[in-house]
């Protein structure tokens, strides 16, 4: 296909199952559902055996009145024909009904599930995985699911009726059966044929949609920076090449599906002129009568009939298919952070220690070669270092969200793999740098950490920070709306929100990356109020960008590339004039009070510089 189906590649936690696995997957759905399952069989049978006496009843209605010419007996024929078309619509009605209601529920259990199973990925997965895709497997992957198991039912229903035909029409004449069914290995061929190129097309057609919808989330998410940066119509550029490579995708699906159909209709018709045909003359020498050859030429219609439709709703079985697929494989994706054990964890000093710990998050990189550190229960640990050190890898693997490849991380002394994740989270607090709040109110947003704290837990959490001061400053205080992501609030407010919910989670553990963006001296200070409380008592992680927050820390640990080149307290590193000097000079010393342009630098050594100059120049890759 070329560089049209570029970028449509199944992804990597993709699987492919074969179309029996995905039946029997989608039918353990349904077994709850079992009742319901074997009434709407036994409504498609019913409906069913009254399609099937439509041409049955003609046919022996024309024979009778050949033989005896009453009035009666067409009225009677007139009357029963009318019966079965009014209870095959009766059964066909209450099929479609309990259907529905049953595939409603399922559809509703296949999204929780798909919502569960997101959650639970670990962190890795979302790296990997845009949000757009995963949105679209839960969403819209599941309401195709639907659709398949629909279509499914009205297939049986479909098939059944072509097998009772058939047993009919062989009963009937089966030299004249033989000849209709001729025909059946050259659609055999082109249905099944259709059924492999089908199944390509259409997933085809859902990767280029997934790159659509993800394109176009990315697009309005990032539109502040578009915006800034005159970007829009590269944005658009963008989108038109992969809306292009959508369209193509489903131009050639359409030629496909199109085209088929007409091909089995053709083959169908050669099929209906022989048994009209040898028919005939079957009726001229008397071997059938008039009325079988009726029962013929209009069964010989509802027969192909099935297979020829199903030509013409493949491509939506199709979709349905490769949809329940694309859903399992979300279901059935490994997670990469593997615990050996699911201990609890009542209650945690806070001792950390690293051991010799290998950590890389793909196979291009290594991010820790070989790391060591223990950081002592109730210590204030921040970390330095340029930018891509790796301190916010130290952070995120002791808040267990990537898998490590060698080495320990001892919690209070435990492995952390033996401990049941949730439970350990809970003695986690994490204050990431660009605080995410959730829609509502102020108060509720704090109160995420502990659902069951009261008003007046909340409002006293709120108020140990500068006093209260930056509720009074909110329009409604805690009740205030925050917006979407907490748009409607300022950086500040929002990472003070952050704040208070850590504190009234209490965690024995804090992992805190510091906000870049600057914020007013005031909101500043009253940060720093909150961090002082916070910090009692309790084991952190910091990952410091503000001069006044490394100061508190009792050690400051110095990263590059991953190691840890130097340690100690911030009067003793400057001295040292090393590396914790040379990020002082160009980093911090602007942040001193008593700054001045083009003064307050520290001396540092030479040989530091030399092995700075050597580490930014790039070199080749490191993996292990
Ligand atoms: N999710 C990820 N997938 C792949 N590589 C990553 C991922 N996150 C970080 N990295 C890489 O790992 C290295 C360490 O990144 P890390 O975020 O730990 O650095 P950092 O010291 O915290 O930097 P910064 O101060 O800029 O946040 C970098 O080279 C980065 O490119």
């Amino acid at each position: 296909m070329g560089f049209l189906m570029d970028g449509l590649d199944a992804e990597a936690y993709d699987r492919t199952y074969t179309d029996g696995q995905l039946i029997k997957r989608i039918a353990g759905y349904f077994k709850p559902k079992l009742g319901v399952v074997v009434v709407v069989s036994i409504l498609v049978v019913l409906k069913t055996l009254m399609d099937t006496a439509f041409p049955l009843l003609v046919s022996n209605g024309i024979d009778t009145l050949v033989s005896n010419k009453a009035l009666q007996t067409a009225i009677w024929l007139a009357a029963l024909l009318l019966v079965s078309g009014i209870l095959s619509w009766v059964f066909n009605m209450l099929r479609q009904w309990l259907t529905a209601i049953a595939v409603g529920d399922v559809v509703l259990q296949l999204r929780k599930d798909a919502f569960n199973a997101v959650m639970d990925r670990d962190m890795s997965f979302f790296d990997e995985f845009s949000s757009g895709k995963i949105v679209s497997r839960v969403t819209s992957d599941t309401d195709k699911f639907a659709t398949v198991v629909t279509l499914t039912v009205n297939l049986l229903s479909q098939f059944l009726l072509f097998i009772l035909i058939a047993i009919i029409l062989f009963f009937r004449s089966w030299q004249l059966a033989l000849i209709a069914f001729t025909i059946l290995p050259a659609i055999m061929l082109v249905a099944l044929g259709f059924r492999y190129l089908a199944r390509t097309a259409t997933q085809r057609s859902q990767r280029s949609m997934g790159r659509v919808n993800s394109n176009v989330q990315e697009a309005v998410s990032g539109i502040i920076v578009a915006k800034n940066f005159r970007q829009e119509q590269n944005m658009y550029n963008d989108f038109k090449e992969i809306n292009t490579q959508a369209f193509h995708v489903d131009v050639r699906s359409g030629i496909l599906y199109n085209g088929v159909f007409p091909v089995l209709v053709a083959i169908a018709n050669l099929g209906s002129t022989l048994v009209i045909y040898f028919g005939g003359h079957n009726v001229l020498n008397h071997s059938i009568t008039a009325g079988d050859w009726f029962l013929f030429v209009q069964g010989i219609a509802s027969l192909w009939f099935p297979v020829t439709s199903i030509a013409s709703f493949w491509s939506q079985f199709q979709l349905g298919l490769s949809a329940s697929e694309r859903v399992f494989a979300l279901l059935d994706a490994e997670p990469r952070v593997h615990q050996t054990g699911n201990e609890m964890v009542p209650a945690l000093k806070g001792e950390i220690e690293f051991q010799d710990m290998f950590f890389s998050y793909d196979d291009r990189q290594t991010v820790l070669p070989d790391f060591n550190l223990k950081i002592q229960a109730g210590e204030t640990v921040a970390f330095v270092g340029h930018t891509g050190a790796g301190k916010s890898s130290i952070a995120k693997l002791v808040a267990r969200f990537y898998e490590y490849q060698g080495g320990k991380l001892l919690i209070d002394k435990s492995d952390i793999r033996s401990f049941d994740l949730h439970d350990y989270r809970r003695r986690l607090g994490i204050v990431p740098q660009v605080p995410f709040l959730f829609s509502g109110t102020v108060a509720e947003n704090i109160r995420y950490a502990r659902p069951g704290a009261s008003d007046a837990e909340v409002l006293q959490i709120a108020r140990q920070i500068g006093d209260g001061d930056w509720i009074e400053a909110l329009p409604e205080g805690l009740e205030t709306q925050v917006g979407e992501e907490g748009k409607a609030l300022s950086m500040g407010q929002r990472q003070l929100v952050a704040l208070a919910r850590v504190l009234l989670q209490d965690p024995a553990i804090l992992i805190l990356d510091e906000a870049t963006a600057s914020v007013d001296p005031l909101t500043e200070s009253q940060i720093q109020e909150g961090l002082d409380i916070l910090l009692e008592d309790r084991t952190a992680i910091l990952i410091a960008h503000r001069l006044s927050t490394i100061k508190q820390a009792d050690r400051i640990i110095v990263l590059n590339r991953g190691r840890i080149v130097e340690e100690g307290n911030h009067e003793h590193l400057m001295r040292q004039g090393g590396h914790y000097a040379h990020l002082y000079n160009t980093y911090f010393r602007h942040q001193s009070p008593d700054y001045k342009p083009g003064e307050g630098f520290v001396e540092v050594h030479a040989s530091v510089l030399d092995e700075i100059d050597q580490a930014t120049t790039p070199q080749p890759e490191e993996v292990r």
